[in-house]
This record gives C-alpha cells, structure tokens and sequence, in this order.
C-alpha cells in the first residue's frame, strides 16, 4: 500500500498511495465535444430565459454556436450566467446558466452541443449494468431511466452476459441479483441523444429506477448505439396538411405494461374464400379465452364503414389496406394483438403496412388454399357471379393477386382443420 514491497519483486510501479496521488485525471474529462444537459429552464420574467445545467463536457464560451437536441435548433451563446457573476468561459463540472441569442424551445432533458456536431439520436444501446437492489433485474419489465437529466421509460431487453467479478470471466444469465454486473442491451421509449460512456461519463451513464417504489435499482455505462428502426413519428409524412408529430406521455410500452403483453398485427392474407374470416376469427377466439387483449378487423366489416367509399379496382384496395395499416398499428399501440383478414392482394401494400410496425410485431400469415378449392367453397357464391361476368375485378379471376414472398407463416386449409391450425398459430405468436 504505502512502499514497494521486496515480496513482489515482479512489480515495478509505485505504491498504491503514491500512485493515487500522481495519477494523471485531467485526461478523463473530455474538454472537446461540448455537452451541457439542461436540468431547468429558468424564466423569472419576460425578459429572461436561461438553461441551468452542469457543464459534462467540453468548453463552452459566449458568441459560440450551439445546437439544441433533439431538435437540431441552432442558436449562439449570449451570456454564461452564474452566481458570482458572468463567465468567458466555463469547464466540465461548472453549474453554469446560459442564454441564447433566439428563443429555442428547449426544455429538461435536452443536451446543448456544438452547432456541427454529429450526435446520433438512438433507443438501443448495450450497457455495463451493475445492480443494486434485493429484487433481481428481470428483462422485458418496464423500468425508468435517467440519463444525464432526462427521465424516460425503457427495457433491459436482454443479457448478454454477466461478470464474474472475481475473475471477469462472463457466463450466461437471464437475470442480475444484488451486486452483479452484466453487459446488457436497453430499448428506450424514446429517440434521446446518447454518448458512449469513454467519450462523456457526465452523458454517457444512467441510473434506473423502479417505476412503483421509485428506488434507484441499477446503474450503468453505455458501451454502444446499436442500430436501431427509425420510430413511426420520425419518419418522412406526406401529409397534406401543415402538422407535427404530437408526443403523448404514455407510451406504447407503458400501456403494454398494464395489458401484459404488448401491441402486435398478425396479418391474414390469401384469395376469397381461402379461409381469411374463420381462421381469424377462430384465433380471437383461442387468443380471448386465454386472456389477450385482442381486436379483429374483416374486410367486409371494415368495407361496410370506414372503407365504404372505396370499390374493388387497384388504386382502391391499395386505399383500403393503407387504411387498414394504420388502423392495426393505433390498435397495436394501445397494446392490443389485432388480427386482420383482408385479402390484400399486392404485395407492396403488405409491406408499406408492415412497415409501420417494430420488426417482429407485424406477423403475416398467407392463407394458402388454391384457387380451385376457394371455387368449389364459393362460400357467398361470388366466384360463380364472377365466372358468370356478373363481378368484374374479382381476385384469382380477373384480377391479380400476388403470392407472399416471406410471409412469417404459410397455412394449407386444405391439408389441416381450423381447430389444427389455429393451435399452430398460437404457438407461433
Ligand atoms: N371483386 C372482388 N374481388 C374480391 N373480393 C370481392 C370483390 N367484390 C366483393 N368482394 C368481397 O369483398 C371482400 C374483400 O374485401 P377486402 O377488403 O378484403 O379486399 S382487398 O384486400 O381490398 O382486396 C371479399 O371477402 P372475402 O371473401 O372474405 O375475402 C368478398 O366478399
Ligand atoms: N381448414 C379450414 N380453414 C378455414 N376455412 C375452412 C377450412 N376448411 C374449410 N373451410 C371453409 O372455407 C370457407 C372459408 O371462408 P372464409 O373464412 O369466409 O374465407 P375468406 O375470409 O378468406 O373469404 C368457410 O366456409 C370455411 O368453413
């Protein structure tokens, strides 16, 4: 501890307190990539706004040209404010007010960096977590994180492994006790500037809280950003009408929480007749009896309001299924497994409306009976008013429709009952 020791002849540093007292720590702040987290915004009067936080990282002076996050809002710096009076300049670790030349709506949580800087926006990372509470962490629960002054809901979704912290070795887990340590991933709710935690300690470490009890439960350092599917509200809108993506507070992992499981679309296409409407409705059945939160959306249902406007040529159904894609995923947001049995004919509307979903939540079944079979069962009899010229546009007939590619699940009518079906696919989901 205090001298080097002639029975470790092997080691040739210094002892532990002179080396304590020497070790260079200036190199651990990171004094070019300026991050000032915004803990408040304080407006006493009209006349100012400024945001409060601590300085994490980099240098920051009045006339520099900063960039609010996420938003991207470019301002300059007008005045360092502190108690003792104005800055010139200020350092990681200060508790510093700034003002900005405009008015940017910024509020708790947002990050203030420089006006180039490439920060990306993510809401997947790995972490080193170390845990620190009695209850064991459990995956897929819903916990809050606060990263720098940002509060927001997440995941830990997975374990990638624990350490062994006597001798680092990692071993597989699927939970972490009291005083252990695993490299992790968490999903975030929200899209949130992120830093990996060598870059910017101030930014790049959390805590994570019980959302019940409140107790703080765990903390970590993020490793790295993984990629992550840009979130439904973030994508390019073609929307006629001048608007904004409107955040709600309650999320849809929030709302999962409560129902206990989360939103999903299992997506039923296939001819007339194939089989779409009893399949789909034998699932609901199935999936109701065992305690899901579901809702079934059927063509001709849905034709008979919401989509009664439209007929059957090829810019109509694309219409339709457009429809119904959004309307499956606000159900699926709510938390609820919607079935939709739809023909869909095209393959380009199952896959716009597929994108509208998390990978893995939008589950599409091809209900594939031939168009012989869907013939004989003609169930409304509309292939024989088609065959006899009476329907134009009707589906295998004389108009087309195309066979799924990658649908997740094929089932065969013609092979296997409804009551075998339906068991297949409720192991699946
Ligand atoms: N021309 C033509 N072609 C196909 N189907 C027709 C047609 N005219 C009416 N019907 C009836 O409408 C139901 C199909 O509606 P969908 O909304 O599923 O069609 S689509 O997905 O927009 O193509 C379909 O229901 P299902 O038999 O349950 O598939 C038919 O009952
Ligand atoms: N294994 C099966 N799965 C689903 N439907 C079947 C099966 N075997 C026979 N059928 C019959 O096929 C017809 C399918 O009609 P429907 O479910 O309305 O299809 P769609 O909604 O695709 O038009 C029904 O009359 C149903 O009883």
């Amino acid at each position: 501890m205090v001298n080097q020791s002639d029975r470790t002849p092997w080691y040739e540093g210094p002892a532990l307190l002179e080396l304590l007292e020497t070790v260079e720590v200036t190199h651990d702040q990171n004094l070019s990539d300026l991050r000032l987290p915004v803990q408040y915004v304080n407006r006493p009067n009209l006349d100012f706004r400024g945001y409060c936080g601590t300085l994490a990282a980099g240098i920051l002076r009045p006339g520099q040209k900063v960039k609010a996050l996420p938003s991207g809002k470019v301002s300059t710096v007008e005045r360092i404010v502190t108690f003792d009076g104005d800055l010139e300049v200020a350092y990681p670790g200060q508790a510093i007010t700034v003002t900005l030349e405009d008015e940017l709506d910024i509020s708790r949580g947002d990050w203030l960096v420089e006006a180039e800087a490439e920060v990306p926006l993510s809401n997947v990372f790995e972490a080193d977590i170390v845990w620190m509470h009695d209850t064991a962490m459990e995956t897929d629960r819903l916990y809050d994180f606060k990263l720098a002054t940002r509060d927001l809901a997440g995941q830990i979704t997975a374990i990638d492994y624990q350490v062994d912290i006597n001798t680092l070795e990692h071993r597989k887990a699927d939970h972490l006790d009291l005083n252990a340590i695993g490299r992790c991933r968490v999903e975030l709710t929200e899209l949130v500037p992120l830093d990996d935690y060598r870059k910017s300690p101030g930014t790049g470490s959390f805590i994570v809280i019980d959302r019940l009890t409140n107790v703080t439960v765990g903390a970590g350092m993020i490793h790295q950003l993984l990629e992550t599917e840009v979130p439904y509200e973030y994508r390019d809108h073609d929307s006629k009408a001048e608007v904004v993506w409107n955040r709600s507070s309650v999320t849809p992992a929030m709302r999962a929480q409560i129902k206990g499981h989360t939103g999903k679309c299992i997506w039923f296409t296939g001819l007339s007749g194939s089989g779409k409407s009893s399949l789909a409705n034998a699932l609901e059945v199935e999936l109701n009896r065992r305690g899901y939160h579901t809702m079934l959306l059927d063509g001709d249902n849905i034709r008979h309001g919401l989509c009664k406007d439209l007929g059957m040529s090829e810019a109509d159904r694309t219409e339709n299924i457009r429809r119904v894609g959004e309307i499956a995923k606000l159900f699926a947001d709510a938390g609820i497994i919607v079935i939709t049995a739809f023909i869909s004919p095209f393959r380009a509307d199952r896959d716009n409306a597929r994108k509208l979903f998390k990978e893995g939540d939008f589950i599409e079944v091809h209900v594939d009976t031939p168009l012989d079979i869907c013939e004989q069962r003609d169930p409304k009899g509309l292939y024989q008013k088609a065959r006899e010229g009476k329907i134009k546009d009707f589906t295998g007939i004389n108009s087309p429709y195309e066979v799924p590619r990658n649908a997740e699940v094929k089932v065969s009518t013609a092979e296997l009952s409804l009551s075998e079906l339906v068991t297949h696919l409720v192991k699946y989901i």
